[in-house]
């Protein structure tokens, strides 16, 4: 392959742009960066070379080089781990593969990046970062195992274009050449250098070296100092990091801020974390784990191609940072180590799918994470809530998908409610100890906001009677409550639902009466509605939930609720036919409308229309579209029209 020019995939560019001009706050983090990528070099090739040896060449003498050159300006970060082939660099250099993180680049210009750097940290700068400090960068690779002559020479000046050609390269490994810009020449001082390995990339487990010159006196072969000599200058090869896995130490030895520094490390997060545990587990499963709940979402907490976030290591060497069961999904947003005592080190990802060391891992980190929340909850209800705001609707998958820990999982979980303030939440338990006598039940309305949530004829019996609803404004919220179905005893019940058991016996009693005082009067009139509407509803009777309103909609205990229909045709998925109950309000006045012009003319045209939007509205009021917006308007605006021709009659 003789050189070539090639352009960077447009969201490559944006992304450099964005970390040359907004970037600016910690330039020091580029090393760190690129230690990292060292690093998870040496891994691979560490872990790949158990099933196939030809990849060390014979050097498994792990090392990441640090080579500054006053003279050319340069600074060289060299490591001996896995290398890239041209194509390799091709894609992991030249694209951004995940359809995440491009969409989230494409948004990300319109937002001021360089005042909320954490954005763009989000997903980690990586490579590109060697262009906050250097006008132009030279990476020269080569594969484990490939001949010298198949080695790969990329460069590029970060703006829009790079070069690709083969070269030949003695060692296996990667040399990124950073030629620093005028004014980062401080990148070459050794002691710049050395303070931000120290800082940065401690805990990194391979040796961070650099050959450091000093001037000492002459000495003799027998190493003593020859008086009146002079002086000669003297290389050493000195390791500028501990390498000491911040995992394995004690936890009394570790500060807050390598705590932190290992999770902005491992995170790419700007800002601290909420909570670090750090434990080690000993009895069936022996392994060390050091956790972090990180204090914000990020960008791809939702999406499918999003990176796990928990690595596995055996032994201190690294295994995978793609092990599917270590940590179940709805606790996705954990960041961290694990580092096993009993797996085997060639350990192989297909054995890591079934292995049962792994399931009692997962246990323990699962039971681990949720314990602390729930302490957490208990002992800092600020800190909780701010953490809930962030995580909370992927906690609550768990109701769903983990059978074995819905119990905790139910005590950890917040709702809006008809009492809290907006953005104010109150749990389970806080709501039955507040449940004034005579509620039997735990009501709660889903919906896709609390406003309209708030304005729901559903809510009218409830506010009456002083019972506390729930708002379930997630749309998880639906699935939750397809298994969170009792708490304490009490069943949760949805207001939108069946029959609710809110009265007391007397107050059931006249409400009967007055039902069947309604149906009397209106029997026919309700079998005329119900024929109306016949493809829209499956029934149509008097409520005993309004009392403001005129009419709503309610699903049978079974049936899709108007939440549930919204969000499967938000999923592009097939609805099923099902239709709800209409409930009319006995003593609304625009029943007595209906029942005078029934009673006049069952035949006449405008109350086959007030049938119909008697309908529209109860769709109007719980949020759902309407079928023929179009012609609603125009029966609404015809009934304008006929109440003005009457006024002009009087
Ligand atoms: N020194 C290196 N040796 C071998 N491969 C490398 C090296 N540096 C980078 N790469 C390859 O290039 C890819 C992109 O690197 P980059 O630093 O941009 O992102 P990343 O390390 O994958 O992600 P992040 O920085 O978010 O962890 C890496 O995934 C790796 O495959």
């Amino acid at each position: 392959m003789s050189k070539t020019t090639k352009q960077f995939q447009t969201e490559v560019q944006q992304l450099l742009d964005l970390v040359i001009h907004s970037l600016y706050s910690n330039r020091d983090i580029f090393l760190r960066e690129l230690i990292s990528n060292a690093s998870d070099a040496i891994d691979k090739v560490r872990f790949e070379a158990h099933s196939n040896e030809a990849l060390l060449e014979g050097n498994a003498d792990w090392q990441i080089r640090l080579i500054p050159d006053k003279a050319a300006g340069t600074l060289t970060i060299r490591d001996n781990g896995i290398g890239m082939t041209a194509e390799e660099v091709e894609t992991n250099i030249g694209t951004i593969a995940h359809s995440g993180t491009r969409a989230f680049l494409r948004n990300i210009k319109e937002q001021n990046l360089a005042e909320h750097p954490e954005m763009i940290g989000q997903f980690g700068v990586g490579f590109y970062a060697s262009f906050m400090v250097a006008d132009r960068v030279t990476l020269i690779t080569r594969k484990g195992g490939d001949g010298t002559q198949n080695g790969c020479r990329w460069e590029s000046a970060g703006d829009g274009s790079y070069t690709i050609e083969e070269c030949t390269k003695e060692g296996r490994g990667t040399d990124i050449v950073l030629h620093l810009k005028e004014e980062m020449k401080e990148y070459l001082d050794e002691w710049k250098i050395r303070a931000i390995v120290k800082k940065y990339s401690d805990y990194v487990q391979y040796p961070v070296v650099m050959d450091i010159t000093r001037e000492e006196p002459v000495t003799g072969a027998d190493g003593k100092v020859i008086e009146g000599a002079g002086t000669m200058e003297k290389t050493t090869t000195e390791t500028l990091n501990s390498m000491k896995a911040i995992w394995t130490r004690p936890k009394s030895e570790i500060s807050d801020e390598e705590y932190e520094e290992f999770y902005k490390h491992i995170s790419h997060d700007y800002d601290k974390p909420f909570k670090t545990i750090h434990y080690a587990a000993e009895g069936v499963s022996e392994f060390r784990a050091l956790l972090y709940l990180p204090a914000h979402k990020p960008f791809d907490l939702f999406m499918p191609d999003r990176k796990r976030g928990v690595n596995l290591y055996v032994r201190r060497v690294f295994i995978t940072d793609n092990c599917e069961h270590l940590i179940p999904d709805y606790l996705r947003f954990v960041k961290g180590v694990v580092d096993s005592s009993d797996l085997p080190l060639n350990v192989s990802r297909e054995i890591l799918q079934e292995d049962v060391q792994i399931k009692r891992i997962e246990k323990n980190l699962v039971g681990k994470i949720l314990s602390t929340l729930a302490e957490t909850k208990e002992k800092e209800p600020e800190g909780y809530l701010a953490f809930y705001k962030e995580f909370g609707p992927v906690l609550k998958e768990g109701i769903h998908f983990d059978h074995a820990n819905r119990d905790k999982l139910q005590e950890l979980v917040l709702f809006e409610s008809s009492r809290t303030d907006a953005g104010q939440f109150v749990s389970l338990k806080e709501y039955v100890a507040r449940m004034p006598e005579g509620q039997k039940e735990i009501y709660y309305i889903t919906g896709t906001a609390r406003e309209a949530l708030e304005q729901s004829p559903h809510l009218e019996i409830f506010r009456k009677k002083g019972y506390e609803v729930l708002f379930l404004t997630d749309p998880v919220d639906e699935w939750v409550v397809q298994h969170l179905t009792e708490y304490d005893g009490k069943k949760l019940k949805g207001v939108d639902r069946g029959d609710l058991e809110l009265d007391t016996e007397e107050e059931k009693k006249e409400k009967e009466a007055k039902k069947e005082e309604a149906v009397k009067q209106y029997k026919d009139l309700l079998g005329f509605i119900q024929e109306r509407l016949r493809e829209q509803v499956k029934e149509v009777r008097f409520s005993g939930r309004l009392t403001d309103s005129a009419c709503c909609l309610v699903a049978d205990d079974y049936g899709l609720n108007a939440n549930m229909e919204r969000i499967l045709k938000a999923m592009n998925q097939a609805v099923p036919e099902s239709k709800r109950i209409l409930e009319l309000n006995p003593e609304h006045p625009l029943l007595q409308v209906l029942g005078r012009l029934y009673e006049k003319d069952k035949e006449s045209a405008r109350l086959a229309d007030y049938c119909e939007l008697l309908y529209d509205q109860a769709l109007l009021t719980e949020g759902s579209p309407i079928k023929d917006p179009l012609r609603f308007t125009r029966l609404v605006a015809e009934l304008m029209v006929a109440e003005g021709k009457e006024l002009a009659g009087k």
